[in-house]
């Protein structure tokens, strides 16, 4: 995903892109840091307590203070302790509510994004800023990073008032440490933003190697180039092993450096400074306790807010790259008629060119109308732009030049999610759900049908013949993208499936290429009398199955260079004739 040159700093981007989107939560947000701060009452109350008790014992001599001090200390204990399970409890639903609300943006964004941007996109990128980087935002820094470290901040105010009642210089002195952390923790923040990034890089590689390699396991065993593919993933788990040592090592080095001198630091200067009050007589033994166990808090949430600022590089490039998905046009519902009043469902192509993103045309100046109860075939040589022309139907693409018309109104002014409930489409590359046939037959039906209606349908398209035969019939699971079936079987469901949303206009690439001659036949005679009122445009390679059509579009390379009735087309000498007596002879000699 394309970032900004310009590189805002990270605190920039929490604040413009993170802040905005916690505002629906606030309710939530300052009812968890209304339970943080009983738990951090209780952690201010407890070195006080020990003060009281020390000095019960050295200057007032009190036994019975001393008791109910450790009383005090005991329930105090408990009662934490319940808080902060209620802390952790309330900030993980603010999280999560936050991660889900992300995921849902972003999700349905997606899913609006035109067929052209997913193309050109890795496929596993949008999954990764689902699963990982919403995540990444609600669950892991707004509820263990963000929240902590507002509350933190309290904390730390408080604690360095205490400190400074106490003894107002080691409370100067030991706050002094604080600026030295920051700076570090400054440098260290823009060094780890480009590791993360690197990081997130490999882990996206890393994702798409893996999606890549399992849906091509059958090439994999095929050829035998397991050997390779371990190659390959143990060359990646090389470069992301060296590059989460490094990431790791300067994270944990600077935090417990951090951790380990302030606090060392801070304990010298209370020690130093307060026994030496202390032999003064400034300072009672209970005090000096005190001091050093705020010391010790305060630190302790000095250390968790400067590690805190150090790994906001994570969150920001997650933020940043979601950012850049929301960025992405959406291919709907900003463009075009929502609702369309269906008309009978003539196409026409006038003067349409196409090309995909930086490439050559591979749809030159195209021109035809196909009409309602027409059945229309497009055939020519593989690659010459035949799928290309369907996907410009659907609005997948959109024409570089040129204008595609339904029932004459310009499907640029309709938008696509009227218009593809007027055409059906059957492509060459059937997804079928990983659920039962019946399931995949209703798949995105809006009407109600009935089931035998299905049946029918079903009937009609051959798919029954077959499902009678499973020992489940329409309650078989047909696997991952229908690995269970066969294609032509698979062809079969694609064919009903589109049939019973009853388009006005029928476009089948290639849709029956996996079918048995008998089987097709009994398809293409449905298709002819059952479905005769559609418009019906056929891309076929086996020209039997256009045979019965009214015309026949023949493209070469991006361009229509013949187009007539079948009979004609194969009595000219064009490239029609040519494909058509090459696959005659071809039939004969089998
Ligand atoms: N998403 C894409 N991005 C870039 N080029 C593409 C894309 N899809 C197809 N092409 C190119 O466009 C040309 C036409 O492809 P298309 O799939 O329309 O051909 P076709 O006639 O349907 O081929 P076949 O008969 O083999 O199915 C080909 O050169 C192909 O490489």
């Amino acid at each position: 995903m394309k970032k900004d040159k310009k590189k805002d700093n990270d605190l920039t981007i929490i604040f413009r892109h993170l802040i905005p989107e916690l505002r629906p939560y606030t309710w939530r947000i300052l009812g968890s840091l209304s339970i943080t701060g009983l738990v951090i009452g209780a952690d201010l109350f407890q070195p006080y307590c020990f003060k009281w008790l020390l000095d019960a014992a050295t200057v007032t001599e009190k036994y019975p203070v001393i008791l109910q001090c450790l009383l005090l200390l005991l329930g105090l204990a408990f009662v934490r302790t319940l808080f902060s399970y209620w802390e952790i409890y309330t900030r993980s639903r603010v999280g999560e509510a936050i991660s889900a609300q992300y995921r849902r943006k972003t999700f349905e964004h997606v899913l609006h994004l035109p067929l052209a941007t997913l193309h050109d996109m890795e496929e596993s990128a949008f999954e990764h800023r689902i699963m990982h980087d919403c995540g990444e935002i609600g669950r892991v820094y707004v509820s263990s990073k963000f929240l902590p470290t507002i509350a933190n901040i309290i904390q730390t105010m408080a604690l360095t008032l205490l400190i400074l009642v106490l003894s107002w210089q080691v409370g100067l002195v030991s706050i002094l440490v604080f600026p030295i952390g920051w700076l570090i923790s400054q440098r260290m923040a823009r060094r780890s933003h480009t590791q993360v990034m690197q990081q997130r890089t490999l882990v996206e590689q890393g994702h798409a190697m893996l999606q890549e390699i399992f849906s091509c396991i059958r090439e994999v065993r095929a050829v035998g180039n397991e050997a390779g593919e371990i190659r390959r993933w143990d060359n990646w788990l090389h470069r992301y092993g060296s590059v989460i040592c490094r990431t790791t090592t300067q994270h944990q080095f600077v935090r417990l450096t951090l951790t380990h001198l302030i606090h060392w630091i801070g304990l010298c200067i209370v020690f130093g400074w307060g026994g030496w009050q202390l032999l003064q007589h400034q300072l009672t033994v209970g005090s000096l306790l005190a001091l050093s166990l705020y010391i010790q808090q305060l630190y302790t949430t000095l250390t968790s807010i400067l590690s805190g600022r150090i790994e906001t590089g994570e969150v920001a490039n997650s933020l940043e790259a979601l950012a850049a998905v929301f960025r992405l046009p959406r291919e709907w519902p900003d463009q075009g008629e929502h609702t369309r009043k269906e008309g009978p469902g003539k196409l026409e192509f006038a003067q349409v060119s196409f090309s995909y993103k930086n490439g050559a045309e591979k749809i030159q100046n195209i021109s035809f109308t196909s009409d309602p109860e027409q059945m229309s075939g497009i055939v020519g040589p593989t690659g010459s732009g035949k799928s290309t022309l369907m996907n410009l139907c659907m609005r997948f693409y959109e024409p570089t030049s040129g204008k595609i018309f339904l029932d004459g109104q310009d499907i640029a002014e309709i938008a696509p999610h009227a218009l593809r409930q007027q055409i059906g489409l059957v492509s060459q590359d059937i997804q079928l759900w990983n659920t039962t046939i019946r399931e995949n037959l209703v798949y995105g039906l809006h009407c109600d049908v009935t089931w035998e209606h299905v049946l029918e349908v079903c009937q009609r398209t051959c798919v029954h013949e077959f499902v009678q035969r499973l020992p489940e019939g329409y309650e078989t699971v047909v696997g991952s993208r229908g690995i269970k079936l066969s294609g032509g079987e698979k062809q079969r469901i694609a064919l009903a499936r589109t049939l019973l949303r009853n388009p006005t206009i029928l476009l089948l690439d290639e849709a029956t290429s996996a079918l048995d001659s008998l089987t097709e036949t009994a398809i293409m005679k449905t298709l002819l009398q059952e479905w005769g009122k559609k418009n019906r445009i056929l891309v076929a390679h086996r020209l039997a199955t256009v045979q019965e059509a009214d015309q026949i579009i023949v493209i070469e390379n991006g361009k229509i260079v013949e187009m007539d009735a079948p009979q004609i087309l194969c009595h000219q000498n064009g490239l029609y004739a040519k494909l058509y007596h090459t696959q005659q002879l071809v039939t004969q000699k089998r």
